[in-house]
């Protein structure tokens, strides 16, 4: 289920301007995925040129390449607040025209939940991608994070809703990938989503969900990354 393809220069160029904006004492998030490592290792770079900043990892991965490049690791309940959430994205509404322009569905590496939560608390949420992301409406699976005992209950009401869920495998294990929260994820099929906030709201509701891929609102701006350069989506 996780993306492929994408240029890595476009990944790279798109992450390593979003590190541009990390400035002096900010909390940053550290998103999760290909395209937020080369800002989480830019951002490395300008600590060991002595910058003053600390992140929250939203998975075991960024956490590890944290620590890796040497940014200082601080977490939700021990910061004041998040200044800047850098973060990456399976696909992105690029369509200004649509209901859910700057939408997005994450979660290709199960990562969502905690994603959601440090994006969503962040003054600022840029998202770094490369045009492989960009799309006129959102038609990729929907991951949708599920406590164990709850998966069979909730594909039920995901068929319900008209999606076809699939208990995601992991591919070096036998049996169902387990997130870092140590749940299990329903990658559900809804065709193109023509409204995503209401999707979003529907999916947040049901008991057993404990978070989906779904991100309506909530980015502030889509950086693209090209060959050549970046493109600045703003919302
Ligand atoms: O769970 C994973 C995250 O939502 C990633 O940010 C998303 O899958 C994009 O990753 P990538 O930049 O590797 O395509």
């Amino acid at each position: 289920m996780k993306t492929e393809g994408g240029s890595d220069a476009a990944k790279r160029r798109a992450g390593e301007r979003a590190a541009e904006e990390v400035e002096d004492g900010f909390v940053v998030g550290l998103g999760t995925g290909s395209t937020t490592a080369y800002a989480i290792r830019a951002i490395g770079r300008a600590v060991d040129d002595g910058l003053e900043v600390r992140g929250i990892p939203t998975s075991f991965q960024s956490r590890q390449l944290a620590l890796e490049v040497g940014i200082p690791v601080t977490s939700l309940d021990a910061a004041d607040g998040v200044d800047l959430a850098i973060d990456g994205a399976d696909q992105v509404v690029d369509d200004p025209e649509a209901a859910g322009y700057g939408a997005l569905i994450k979660g290709g590496g199960a990562a969502h939940t905690r994603e959601k939560l440090v994006d969503s608390t962040a003054d600022r949420f840029v998202v770094v991608a490369d045009p492989s992301k960009l799309a006129p409406a959102l038609e990729r699976s929907v991951p949708v994070e599920v406590v164990p005992d709850a998966h069979t209950v909730v594909a039920d009401r995901i068929r319900d809703l008209g999606g076809e869920p699939s208990l995601r495998d992991a591919t070096r294990k036998d049996g169902p990938v387990v997130t870092d929260n140590g749940n299990l994820v329903l990658d559900c099929a809804f065709g193109s989503i023509d409204d995503p906030d209401a999707l979003a709201t529907v999916l947040s509701g049901l008991p057993g969900v404990l978070e989906h891929g779904l991100f309506v609102g909530l980015a502030d701006a889509t950086y693209v990354g090209r060959e050549n350069g970046v493109d600045v989506r703003t919302y």
